[in-house]
């Protein structure tokens, strides 16, 4: 509330605003939309494991952003209206980057059943007698009936990385196999080849149900008209009943002409969870909604807007990132500001994409992989932008880091491997005549000799440089003096 406390009307509304909109474009992780065929998938697996305690094994396969978690979340938020949840199942979520190995994995499920008294200081002989135990201290009542289990592993391909026993898995799968216990495990990955990964052992436990979640196959139509209703069901803010926006007496800037447009209620208004937490959303003046709503269906019908989201979806069509970009020009909104500018809509998508991505690249680089690009431009200066080859490189960098007490020696085998992460991120490429397999010659070349260009344009390796603020102050001169 404290926020809140201004005497400028206009103001508190602005700020509500701002805060229902950052909300809902970041908080809501419940709200899902499209691809219902998947979403049904996923709800029958879970509906049928908890209802009529059915085994299942599924994997949900799609890029990141395309929504695998919300898809879930949302069905599960079904599920709970449907049947009693907490009482009739058991949800336990793994993540393979904070559950790394077996033991660590064990205890997350043991804390997420609340077991941890009933384990106490039993030891057990392997991984599979201590879920036996697990899941023999759900069964209860006079039937003993087992409570049902929903596993959802996300991260999944890490659980089975190079290094990493894969009993859990094994142990879980062989469960839903065997149809021992009334359970469901949920795989979620990006990595399309992800069951390549899986033991023998492991595979053939495994129901090879896949779910895959690709953005825009489930809709028709350009990408960039999906996104820009996209954005209008983002930004327009929820009404009591369906929204009929009439052109606004104070909207300056609304071009909305037609009679009546209709704004999709289902996805325009927060989940109940959200504005229960947040009660000063609800004393968001409807005449502003009002206002509000036929600025943003203004904007939706300029020709910039869908330019500028057409330009983004060139490159890119991760929901994240587009709910991102809607986030930076919410939180613009201010008393001198009331309104979204399609300026800074425009600047913020620039942003986003090409060319600052280079220089944002650049400045994602380790102090020693910089170096190295900073004596290959050395170099090419000093020898007309010929290319050079890894021991080039290396000759500048170890002249540069001699002269300098206070950087680091580094072993050869670690430049080596900057060299070509470098190449990998393709900030360095062969040069022509380099890259073919025709050129005998070239492939047959000792990778150390092999010639690469800076595949960069110096300017924003300058660019880089100038604003690293990490970079140590002698490697910042050396970049001013090709000489060193
Ligand atoms: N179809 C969709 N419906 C609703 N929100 C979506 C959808 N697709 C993406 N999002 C939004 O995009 C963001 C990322 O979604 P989410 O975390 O579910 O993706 P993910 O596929 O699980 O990503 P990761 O692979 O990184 O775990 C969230 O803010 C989510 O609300």
């Amino acid at each position: 509330m404290s926020d809140l406390r201004t005497d400028n009307p206009l103001e508190v509304q602005i700020k509500l605003i701002r805060k229902y909109l950052k909300l809902k474009i970041m908080a809501d992780n419940e709200s899902f939309h499209g691809h219902a065929q998947e979403r049904n998938h996923v709800y029958d697996l879970f509906k049928r494991t908890v209802a009529h305690g059915e085994s299942h094994s599924a994997l949900m396969i799609g890029p990141r952003g395309s929504g695998k978690t919300t898809l879930i979340n949302s069905v599960l938020q079904q599920i709970s209206k449907e049947v009693d949840l907490s009482n009739d199942a058991i949800i336990v979520r793994l993540n393979g980057l904070i559950h790394s190995d077996d033991k660590l994995s064990l205890k997350a499920i043991t804390a997420q059943m609340q077991l941890e008294n009933a384990v106490g200081d039993r030891v057990f002989g392997t991984f599979a007698e201590n879920l036996a135990f697990l899941l023999s201290c759900l069964q209860s009542g006079a039937d003993r009936r087992c409570k049902s289990m929903l596993f959802i592993l996300e991260e999944f391909d890490l659980f089975c990385h190079v290094g990493r026993t894969q009993t859990l898995l094994y142990n879980l799968f062989d469960i839903t196999h065997s149809a021992q216990a009334p359970m469901c495990v949920l795989g979620v990955t990006n990595r399309i080849d992800v069951v390549e990964l899986l033991e023998k052992r492991v595979k053939s436990r495994f129901s090879h149900r896949h779910i895959f979640l690709f953005p825009n196959e489930d809709s028709q139509g350009a990408p960039h008209v999906k996104y820009r209703d996209l954005m209008v069901n983002m930004l327009c803010l929820p009404r009591t009943k369906t929204v009929s926006v009439k052109k606004n007496r104070r909207s300056r800037k609304s071009t909305v002409t037609s009679e009546d447009m209709e704004i999709d209620q289902e996805t325009n208004s927060l989940p109940d969870t959200i504005i229960s937490r947040h009660p000063n959303l609800q004393h968001l003046d409807q005449e502003f909604v009002q206002d509000w709503n036929a600025h943003v269906l203004s904007l939706a019908e300029e020709q910039k807007v869908l330019d500028c989201i057409e330009k983004l979806c060139y490159y890119t069509v991760n929901e994240q990132i587009f709910r991102n970009i809607l986030f930076e020009l919410v939180s613009k909104l201010s008393l001198n500001k009331p309104y979204i500018d399609v300026a800074d809509l425009s600047a913020i998508i620039d942003n986003t994409v090409a060319p600052e991505h280079r220089v944002k690249l650049l400045q994602s680089l380790s102090i020693l992989e910089l170096s190295l690009v900073i004596a290959m431009k050395h170099g090419m200066e000093i020898f007309d932008g010929e290319p050079m080859n890894f021991e080039m490189v290396l000759h500048r960098y170890t002249k540069f880091a001699n002269s300098n007490s206070s950087t680091q020696t580094v072993p050869r085998a670690v430049i080596l491997k900057a060299f070509e992460h470098l190449q990998e991120l393709e900030v360095i490429m062969p040069a022509r005549g380099q890259d073919h397999s025709t050129d005998a010659g070239a492939t047959r070349a000792h990778k150390h000799y092999r010639l690469q260009a800076l595949a960069t344009p110096t300017h924003d390796v300058t660019e880089a440089v100038t604003k690293f603020k990490a970079l140590p102050t002698e490697i910042r001169h050396w970049f001013g003096n090709s000489v060193v």
